[in-house]
């Protein structure tokens, strides 16, 4: 199988240059409109699919990104494997302000969005104690080493609901539980992306320390901003190492995420909805087949 690469950039990412053939389409989906257009070309001849979590001009907050759409998209279009590149505050001393930080677990505390593509007609529970694709992430790690960043390898994200900043009682609170780093839009993607059965990793740049440290200002717009500034170049070297490491040929997953579907369909067929299967055409067609073809 060929492997298609899908960057998710976060804030402060709103595109990527470097890209051959780059051009901006606009992919529909039935899950609505995906947060901006999609850039499509190919890095060192691997066809990637890059798009900007917020849009172009950041007009999407993080409650309102538009999540299933997304993954719908990039699936869709084709990718195997989705890096999902974010800002994230950091709940340790040792994850500092310009580290990058491959993640591995979640505690998801958000609760107004959209989480499955399943429900009502065709209801399926995906395994999800390793949230990402241990393949997927090496290479991150990997070519974040190769660009000269400090790396921090396997990490748990905390996702809140947003779109204010945490309390400090919470901030404490998040720390105790073990959290690492903390940021707004890990959930649901990286849930998605488990359902639609794409690799996925996620890639955190640390802008701050959240409000926790005695020795740091609280988070604010403005700190982010310039950390991310400072960073840009690091994620632009991180996506250019990328196609030399996945290579242009692709193994079906060891991790099983392209397989993710084989157990997890519960409804019966002749009890399943044809308009969802419908709309699952993408994200499911493998399992499903003509069905969701309608
Ligand atoms: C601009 S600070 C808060 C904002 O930044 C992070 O976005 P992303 O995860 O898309 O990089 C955070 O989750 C918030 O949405
Ligand atoms: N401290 C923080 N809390 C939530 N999201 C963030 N994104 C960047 N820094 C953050």
């Amino acid at each position: 199988m060929k492997t298609m690469i899908g960057v998710i950039g976060g804030s402060g990412v709103y595109q990527i240059d470097g890209l051959e053939g780059a051009s901006w389409v606009k992919v529909k989906t039935p899950w609505g409109k995906p947060s901006d257009e999609v850039l499509l070309g190919r890095l060192d001849g691997v066809p990637m699919a890059f798009l900007p979590r917020h849009g172009r001009g950041h007009v999407h907050a993080p409650s309102d990104v538009p999540f299933r759409a997304n993954i719908d998209a990039l699936k869709r279009l084709g990718c195997t494997d989705v890096v999902a590149v974010s800002a994230v505050g950091s709940l340790r001393e040792d994850f500092r302000p310009g580290d990058f930080v491959v993640v591995d677990q979640y505690i998801d505390r958000t609760f107004a969005r959209p989480k499955s593509f399943f429900g009502a007609g065709c209801v399926a529970h995906v395994g999800f104690a390793h949230p990402t694709c241990p393949r997927l992430s090496a290479a991150c790690a990997d070519a974040a080493r190769g660009a000269g960043v400090t790396v921090h390898e396997g990490a748990t994200y905390i996702a809140m609901e947003g779109p204010q900043f945490s309390t400090l009682a919470e901030s404490r609170l998040y720390r105790s539980w073990g959290a690492d780093v903390i940021g707004m839009t890990g959930m649901p993607e990286a849930k998605l992306a488990r359902e639609a059965e794409l690799c996925y990793a996620s890639v955190a740049m640390v802008t701050d320390y959240d409000c926790w440290h005695p020795g740091h200002d609280a988070v604010d717009v403005a700190a982010v901003i310039a950390t991310l500034t400072a960073n840009a170049g690091n994620a632009r070297a991180l996506v250019a190492g990328l196609p030399a490491r996945l290579g242009a040929d692709r193994a079906p997953c060891p991790h099983g995420c392209d397989r993710a579907l084989d157990m997890a369909l519960m409804t019966a067929p002749d009890k399943r909805d044809p308009d969802l299967l419908a709309r699952l055409d993408a994200v499911a067609g493998r399992v499903l087949g003509g069905a969701a073809a309608g």
